[in-house]
């Protein structure tokens, strides 16, 4: 599902209000009305105490005066009060005459001073029509003053309309403050701003309304800005045994992962690239962890990295990565998942940045291997063609030189600037996981919650998308299908059970990839009716 953002969509208006000559006028009345509709279908039907819609001085404060005009010709005993931050006298165009007309058909308005602030009642339905896509900076004053009273509004709800007041909906960032809605309800296509974090959290459940154009007939003139991962879109891309498919052929993933102290990350990387539908999964191990394996997961294959003769502490030493190259080779490896819980040791980090150099296949890179990376940045840069890098903001911030803080604020920027440096697909993991490629495709999962955020839960994604780059999919693919399939696995899981542990991930894969296959999930986050 195509997203765009604030600018896009205004000059995409624009044309198209001259191409079908649609006058904005209708279109501010196609919008109003249309939220209108779907707030009734979100909750009329409770007697809210009393409405109140508060405008900006834009555009989106003009769809709240043609709302607040619907709802008054509909529930004409309700007390609707129009809340107006910002000078009458200054409103424009479209907003200037939505104005008056509430103003002669005697809708009560209140204009918002500082000295003045605002409070509501439990029971009021709120309307956030404060600033949509035209916020162009922080909000301060006394905006920042009624964004807060919104906030504290109790036992109301709060509908935002078009995007929550102080969401940059380009970027997701939070401008200052921002009004944390339980609805949006979005005009005419989806921001691409209201699916990252920060912004997701803000929204609430999202809902898109048609302002009367169609911007889905026109795919030529709608910017390609991001996609949201959909369960049609990754459809096609779902592991699928052919008829005469044997082990190797359906595909070999190379897992190099554990150390004596850190196992679980290797059993659940494999265990991942096994249930995601790999043919067969090696384990480079190291001779202390070799029987483990064989009692963990039989299914595994272990290659068996040789003995360090003259240390007490078995480690990973350069030599090792020559051991691997080979038996990727010999056991015919179509991809490799290098990093989770490798441990962060100077021998472990030569051994893996030699591996990566020197791996006859690419795949994935995690956890330690991204810390890896990182120390050697310069050395790095543009040479990650093909693999996969998955970094969570801390990992990012050090690959990236910059602090975790400046990730958080702006994901999808630094998500590009990653791809851009190391020339490779970034997934930049946590709520709203971005999957961005060096030719600037960005797409952002919608599935996930936070029960994922438990130890072994980013080696189950490295395991997935190893997988499925082994079955052939493309690393910009296997990074999009992988995401959504380990989002979806703890959804779907968590309407089972309140505590979700990685290897509890794992093993509820395949019942993730049957819903997506059988056509049985639907978006929660976007409803179309
Ligand atoms: N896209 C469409 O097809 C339609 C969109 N509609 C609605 O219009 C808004 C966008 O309207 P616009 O006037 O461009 O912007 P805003 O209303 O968001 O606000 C702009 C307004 O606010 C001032 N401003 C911006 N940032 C700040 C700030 N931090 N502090 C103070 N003031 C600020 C700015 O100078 C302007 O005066 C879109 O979201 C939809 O809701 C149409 O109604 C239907 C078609
Ligand atoms: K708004």
């Amino acid at each position: 599902m195509k997203l765009i953002t604030s600018e896009s969509m205004q000059k995409l208006e624009k044309r198209l209000v001259e191409s079908y000559r649609i006058p904005t006028q209708l279109l501010m009345e196609n919008a109003g009305r249309n939220i209108v509709e779907k707030i009734e279908g979100i909750g009329m039907e409770k007697s809210w105490k009393q409405v109140a819609v508060i405008c900006g001085p834009g555009n989106n404060g003009g769809d709240g005066l043609v709302i607040a005009r619907h709802l008054n010709l509909r529930y004409p005993s309700l007390p609707i009060t129009i809340f107006l931050a910002g000078n009458p006298e200054r409103l424009k165009n479209d907003s200037a005459l939505n104005y008056e007309i509430c103003q002669r058909i005697g809708i009560p308005i209140q204009r918002v001073f500082p000295e003045n602030p605002l409070g509501f009642e439990p029971g009021t339905l709120i309307i956030d029509s404060l600033f949509g896509t035209g916020l162009s900076k922080n909000v301060e004053g006394i905006f920042q003053v009624v964004i807060d009273a919104i906030n504290e509004a109790k036992q109301s709800m709060i509908i935002a309309v078009d995007v929550p007041s102080g969401i940059d909906a380009t970027w997701g960032k939070i401008m200052g403050r921002a009004v944390k809605a339980h609805h949006t309800i979005t005009l005419g296509m989806i921001k691409r701003g209201l699916v990252v974090a920060p912004a997701r959290e803000y929204c609430g459940t999202i809902h898109l309304a048609d302002i009367g154009i169609p911007f889905d007939r026109e795919p030529g003139i709608v910017p390609q800005e991001g996609f949201l991962i959909t369960p049609d879109f990754i459809r096609p891309f779902l592991p699928e045994k052919a008829f005469l498919s044997n082990k190797i052929s359906t595909g070999v993933v190379m897992i190099v992962a554990g150390s004596p102290a850190m196992t679980g990350a290797g059993l659940l990387t494999c265990q991942a690239a096994y249930r995601s539908g790999a043919g067969m999964v090696i384990w480079a191990t190291n001779p202390q962890l070799a029987p483990l394996v064989k009692t963990s997961i039989p299914e595994v294959v272990s290659t068996i990295l040789s003995d360090n003769k003259n240390s007490f502490q078995w480690e990973y030493l350069p030599h090792h990565a020559d051991e691997i190259c080979k038996a990727i080779l010999q056991r015919k490896c179509r991809s490799i998942a290098i990093g989770p819980g490798l441990g962060s040791s100077w021998s472990s980090k030569y051994f893996i940045e030699k591996v990566i150099e020197k791996s006859p296949v690419k795949g994935v890179i995690d956890a330690d291997a991204l810390n890896a990376i990182a120390v050697n940045r310069e050395f790095w840069k543009n040479r990650l063609q093909g693999w996969i890098l998955t970094p969570h903001e801390g990992e990012m911030g050090r690959l990236l030189n910059r602090s975790a803080s400046s990730i958080a604020e702006n994901r999808i920027a630094a998500s590009c600037a990653l791809s851009q440096y190391f020339n490779c697909i970034t997934v930049l993991k946590g709520p709203g996981t971005i999957v961005v490629s060096p030719q600037g495709e960005i797409a952002i999962n919608p599935t996930g919650n936070p029960n994922l955020a438990t130890a072994g839960s980013g080696d189950v994604l490295t395991g997935i998308i190893a997988s499925l780059l082994a079955q052939g999919r493309s690393p910009f693919i296997s990074a999009v299908t992988g995401v959504f399939l380990h989002g979806l696995t703890a959804d779907l899981y968590q309407k089972q059970s309140p505590q979700l542990l990685a290897s509890d991930l794992a093993s509820y894969l395949p019942y993730a990839i049957k819903v997506v296959k059988n056509c049985e999930y639907r978006l929660p986050i976007v409803d179309r009716d």
